[in-house]
């Protein structure tokens, strides 16, 4: 990839010029997940980034992610989702019936960019929201892995060789971008594919995904297209975890750890030298 996808932080700017992140994700026993989220997105440069959340995980996560504020998670009397470029939906968010008018509101009235990851893409199967999902004005990436993608297919599993098919499937069937993660993840949206080559299997860790919906969000809130956004992420994504791997090894490496090198790997891609790939 090379570093001019990358749009330039103009000297005369503020945080408003680098949008706003809302990250409904985590719930009681999951606020790692929002952790993750939240930590990955301000890592790539969000201007804000605001949780929306069960008020039961407003301390661990003012604790955990400062520089991150939080609302209730009330659709109807406290937060205006269309405040926000983005949202990333469903890391961590649990199964629970209650998500329904969440991701209804979402599903309905959202007009930004979204980012549907996790028990989001369960969700939406769990309660047949596909009719919502698929009527959405909002420019949607969902994020599967492929057990994931799987659920979304309503099969039982899918053939490593089969992985490019099954992530068009969806892509045709919810007219969204895709994002099919795993070695080599693909990006795929109307008549465009890109198969991203940087990652390793260190990566293969809880919350590494959680990380990833932080980072595509953050980007489509600074103004990328969904598909660019998810494009640059994943590469970016893969080349933080690529940094473990040199400087920790890939064995061990956590979640957190591929979210703090995120900017390295920014600076990296800017500069289009250190890393090697020039495509
Ligand atoms: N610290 C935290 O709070 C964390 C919360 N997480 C959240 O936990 C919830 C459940 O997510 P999980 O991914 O753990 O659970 P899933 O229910 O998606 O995964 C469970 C099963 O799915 C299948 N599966 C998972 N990854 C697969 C792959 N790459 N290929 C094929 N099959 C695969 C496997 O059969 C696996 O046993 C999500 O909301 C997620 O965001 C996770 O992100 C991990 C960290
Ligand atoms: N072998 C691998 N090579 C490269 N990247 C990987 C590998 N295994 C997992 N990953 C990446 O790690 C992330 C795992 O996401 P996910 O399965 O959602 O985990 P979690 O839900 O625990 O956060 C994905 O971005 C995926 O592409
Ligand atoms: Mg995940």
């Amino acid at each position: 990839m090379n570093g001019n996808v990358l749009k330039p932080r103009k000297i005369q700017s503020h945080k408003g010029d680098y949008g706003k992140v809302l990250a409904v994700s985590g719930s009681v026993g999951m606020a790692g997940a929002a952790v993750m989220c939240g930590r990955a997105a301000i890592r790539s440069g969000a201007g804000l980034v605001r949780f929306a959340v069960p008020k039961e995980l407003f301390n661990i996560l003012q604790i955990c992610v400062p520089e991150a504020t939080c609302l209730e998670r009330d659709f109807e009397n406290v937060i205006d989702i269309n405040d926000y470029e983005a949202i990333a939906l469903g890391s961590g968010l649990g199964l629970e019936k209650s998500n329904i008018p969440i991701l209804k509101k979402v599903l309905n009235d959202y007009k930004g960019t979204l980012v549907l990851d996790a028990d989001g893409l369960n969700c939406v199967m769990k309660y047949s929201l596909y009719g919502n999902l698929k009527a959405s004005q909002a420019d949607i990436i969902l994020t599967p892995h492929m057990g994931e993608a799987a659920r979304l297919l309503e099969v039982e599993s899918i053939d490593i060789k089969d992985r490019e098919k099954a992530a068009r499937e969806i892509q045709e069937a919810f007219g969204t971008t895709v994002v099919m993660k795993g070695a080599n993840t693909l990006v795929l949206t109307e008549n465009k594919i890109y198969v991203n080559d940087t990652g390793n299997p260190g990566m293969a860790t809880g919350g590494s995904g959680d990380v990833l919906t932080g980072i595509i969000a953050s980007l489509a809130a600074q103004g990328y297209s969904g598909y660019e956004a998810a494009k640059i992420g994943v590469y970016i994504h893969g080349l933080a975890g690529d940094i473990c791997a040199e400087e920790i090894g890939q064995i061990g490496m956590t979640a957190m750890d591929i979210a703090d090198r995120v900017p390295e790997a920014f600076r990296r891609l800017a500069s289009n030298s250190n890393d090697g790939r020039d495509k």
